[in-house]
């Protein structure tokens, strides 16, 4: 099972994007986080500045939705050109349908759950998405600290996986960096989430190497990983 760092460009400048995506080249995702001002007390971007990023790099965008309505907009952001769209669990009314259009429409479905929000609930959903995402913070802004407190669902999430022999990636988003990164991989997840340990480095293509480094020296021996 392959690490995967995604930038996230809420650190970057968002007056040069392109620059921007294209300092993190060699990342499997970049991270685009879409705020609607409802769902989170925050707003950054939409359709037009995706169609526009996914024109003006050559790694996939995993458009992080957190939004309310996703029902509505998320296959919008596939036409857009996203590779993979996360909604939230919170916000869709029907989760089952939306993953199932998203992967007709050709992107990844993957689903986010908040802190508060457990995983047991959404266990036989599991098998009609490519990711779930575990927020380790509360959605809404960079550069918060890590919980801690959401290990165990990660490693409950992973469990879960691991019991249906699903191919599911496991995602966390929010305060992963170089000291909290080697925890997170221990506990199940394959895919990071770093905006600020990579925008705020001064090299971020080399943050995004380091990170890397760190998380493949955890799955190489992890039970989770080594039981695949
Ligand atoms: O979804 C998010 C916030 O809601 C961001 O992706 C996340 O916070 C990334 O920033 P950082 O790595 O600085 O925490
Ligand atoms: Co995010």
């Amino acid at each position: 099972m392959a690490v995967q760092i995604n930038p996230s460009i809420l650190s970057a400048d968002f007056a040069r994007l392109a620059e921007e995506a294209k300092a993190v080249e060699g990342a499997d995702w970049l991270h685009v986080d879409v705020m609607d001002n409802h769902f989170v007390p925050n707003l950054t971007l939409g359709v037009p500045v995706v169609e526009s990023l996914a024109r003006a790099t050559d790694t996939p965008l995993d458009c992080h939705l957190m939004i309310e309505d996703a029902d509505r907009w998320a296959p919008q952001y596939v036409e857009a050109g996203a590779g993979s769209v996360t909604f939230h669990a919170e916000a869709a009314a029907a989760p089952v349908r939306l993953a199932r259009e998203i992967r007709a429409k050709g992107a990844r479905a993957s689903m986010a759950l908040k802190p508060a929000t457990p995983v047991e609930p959404y266990e036989d959903l599991l098998p009609e998405l490519d990711m779930v995402l575990i927020m380790t913070v509360e959605p809404g802004f960079g550069g918060q600290a890590f919980l801690d407190i959401m290990l165990p669902k990660i490693r409950r999430t992973r469990e879960l996986i691991t019991k249906h022999g699903l191919e599911l990636w496991l995602q966390v988003d929010g305060g992963v960096s170089a000291s909290t990164i080697e925890r997170c991989a221990d506990a199940g997840a394959d895919v990071f989430v770093a905006g600020s340990a990579v925008y705020g480095a001064e090299d971020p293509a080399e943050a995004v190497r380091a990170l890397r480094t760190q998380a493949e020296s955890v799955t190489a021996t992890a039970a989770w990983a080594c039981a695949h």
